[in-house]
């Protein structure tokens, strides 16, 4: 790890928090490949925007305080434009803050857009790795807003960021055929990542689906899901994260809050069962058939608890510390 101008430019996994000594080999973090994660995001920018809502978020929205029929794309727009100024106050970048910010798995461009918006952030980044989302969002030609196909393990910023928030993209960050050590270990490879790219003092937000049942990803949903819709992607558990985090960061707030993914997935199927027909035109009645039994699925299984939605604010430590893996 190499410390420049006060900061601490990234290599995760190539040497060992708080000891200037290599660290023996570097950290795994093959998350979701490139291919899988086409397969699931280029299925078609007009096919999405048919379900969700304006500001194209593929997340569990905030539903506090949020009244109304929720199927109904100003209600689900409002739930999601609370999610996203959430995080984007969670890190400091209220309205004016002006921030150089980043956002890891940025979809079709909602956070860039809010950020930029209200002058939360000057400069706004944006990682995915879906061309069609990355066409979407250089379509927006948002002023401040930079796109990138880009995976987290290889950006290199030129200047440190002053807050980084990521939402809906920790669960690509490992796959289901990892061992718990190898998970943690790409996870702390992010969060090692994340600490090379902030500036001292620089706050970060996660937003992340967990396993908080006993059955993991074990059971006919889970692997319906895992072959079938989100392939080479893997749930972590809220211990993985902490314990990935604990040498870069100090938790600053947990929100644990399954129902506002139970309650944005009920908003989706109902605007995508509407859609049915444009949905089936363009993406043909198989695939509309999977995406319905899958936001059912998923609704249910947040409803059992066998899944939870986590929000996950950090500050970072100034010096990462040498702890146990
Ligand atoms: C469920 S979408 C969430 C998008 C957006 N944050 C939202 O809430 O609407 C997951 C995003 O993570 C991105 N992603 C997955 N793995 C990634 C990686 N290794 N590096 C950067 N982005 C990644 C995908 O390309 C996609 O944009």
């Amino acid at each position: 790890m190499t410390v420049t101008a006060g900061t601490v430019t990234p290599a995760p996994g190539t040497n060992a928090p708080g000891t200037n000594a290599p660290a023996p080999a570097p950290a795994p973090a093959p998350g979701t490949s490139a291919e899988d994660i086409e397969f699931h995001y280029d299925l078609g920018n007009d096919f999405y925007a048919l379900w969700l809502d304006a500001t194209r978020s593929y997340s569990a929205a905030r539903w506090d305080g949020i009244d109304g029929d929720e199927s109904q794309e100003a209600v689900l727009a409002r739930a999601q434009r609370a999610k996203l100024t959430h995080h984007l106050d969670l890190v400091g970048a209220t309205p004016g803050a002006g921030l150089r910010l980043l956002d890891v798995g940025c979809g079709w461009g909602g956070m860039l857009a809010e950020a930029v918006a209200a002058g939360r952030a000057r400069e706004a980044t944006g990682l995915t790795l879906s061309r069609a989302q990355l066409a979407h969002v250089e379509s927006l030609a948002l002023p401040g807003v930079t796109a990138r196909l880009e995976s987290w393990e290889a950006h290199t910023p030129a200047r440190p960021y002053d807050a980084v928030v990521s939402v809906g993209a920790f669960e690509h960050f490992a796959t289901a055929s990892m061992s718990r050590d190898e998970r943690l270990a790409a996870y702390r490879a992010y969060f090692g990542a994340c600490h090379g790219w902030l500036r001292p003092g620089g706050l970060m937000s996660l937003q992340t689906i967990a396993f908080d049942g006993a059955s993991g990803g074990a059971g006919p949903v889970g692997s319906f899901v895992a072959s079938d819709v989100f392939p080479g992607a893997a749930l972590p558990r809220l211990s993985e994260i902490t314990a990935a985090c604990d040498p870069y960061f100090s938790v600053t707030v947990l929100h644990g809050s399954p129902e506002d993914y139970a309650r944005t997935l009920r908003a989706w199927s109902a605007r995508l069962l509407r859609a049915r027909a444009a949905a089936e035109q363009l993406v043909g009645a198989e695939a509309y058939r999977r995406y319905r039994l899958y936001l059912r699925a998923c609704e249910v299984t947040f409803l059992r608890r066998a899944a939870t939605l986590y929000r996950i604010g950090f500050r970072r430590r100034d010096e990462p510390l040498s702890l146990p893996a």
